[in-house]
């Protein structure tokens, strides 16, 4: 597989808070994403939970399932309940036909509460946090490969995986084999991190891409008002691709040159009352098609 454009249904309904975008449908969001030009989606909580029904919707749209997210609970709780809700969600992806499942370790992650600062109160993982973490990401990443797949980490903000340095520390002390990474620019540069040396670092280990820019003001409002993730992506710090602060050209440079292969998913959630989903697709869909001639 070379390279394929999907973008993700937060911008139409987001699943963190459902209240913005509850009146987009299910339909229009995937009539849309065809429509601005996108072969693949992520999964959300709008889609049919079943494999064949869900097929019979996105295979008139030419859309693929390119992945979905999914919360693990491993410094938090026993490994078994988080292996049992995996083993679920991974069936659902392999039966769509999906090769990568995104992971991101929501034990002691602030980014779900309304008024934590996001910055203030980020969660630092304890020396047994990451023990638990890293074996828990080992063992999932075996039962991933029994259906010849992988797990992709998502680097978070607000989470206990969100710098370089915790970036750094997961890769070493997971088996390459067993653990791969997702890139996502825009919670790199939210955290203040530079993509371009996250991505020559670890690079060999990039099997899925989050293409997500960030408005540079909001995003030092963010910091100045001690606010919330969540209180953040309301007020629009997130947003498509060439709308930002962020210049893809030198990103899509490395991403070219380092031969990637996979998908690039256009994703940026924000209050679709505010940002038309369907026209800011169809401008991430130019900017993209400007810089990388795909
Ligand atoms: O980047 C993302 C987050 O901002 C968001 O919180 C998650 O719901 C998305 O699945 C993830 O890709
Ligand atoms: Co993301």
């Amino acid at each position: 597989m070379s390279i394929k454009l999907a973008i993700a249904p937060i911008a139409w309904t987001n699943d963190d808070l459902p209240e913005l975008g509850k009146e987009n449908t299910f339909e229009q969001c995937i009539s849309e994403m065809a429509l601005a030009g996108f072969t693949g989606t992520e999964i959300g909580n709008k889609y049919p939970k079943d494999p064949e029904v869900l097929k019979s919707y996105l295979a008139p749209r030419g859309l693929s399932v390119a992945s979905a997210w999914f919360s693990a609970l491993l410094t938090t709780k026993p490994y078994e309940e988080t292996k049992e809700a995996f083993i679920k969600h991974r069936d659902f992806l392999h039966a769509m036909g999906a090769k990568v499942i995104v992971v991101s370790e929501q034990g002691h992650s602030i980014q779900g509460q309304m008024d934590t600062p996001v910055f203030k109160e980020k969660p630092i993982f304890s020396e047994e946090d990451w023990k638990l973490l890293t074996t828990g990401l080992e063992k999932l990443g075996e039962v991933a490969a029994e259906k010849d797949m992988k797990i992709v980490y998502h680097h978070h903000m607000g989470t206990g995986v969100q710098t370089t340095a915790e970036i750094d520390r997961l890769m070493k002390e997971t088996d390459p084999n067993k653990v791969s990474l997702l890139f996502d620019t825009g919670h790199l540069v939210f955290s203040g991190e530079n993509p371009i040396e996250v991505y020559r670092a670890h690079k060999d280990r990039i099997f899925h891409i989050h293409f997500k820019d960030i408005r540079e003001a909001k995003m030092a409002e963010v910091k100045e008002n001690e606010s919330s993730f969540l209180t953040g992506v309301k007020e629009g710090v997130f947003t498509v691709p060439g709308d930002g602060m962020i210049d893809f050209a030198p990103i899509w440079e490395e991403i070219e040159k380092d031969h990637y292969s996979g998908w690039i998913v256009v994703e940026a959630e924000q209050d679709p009352a505010k940002a038309n989903p369907f026209i800011y697709a169809q401008n991430a869909r130019n900017y993209i098609r400007d810089i990388t001639k795909l």
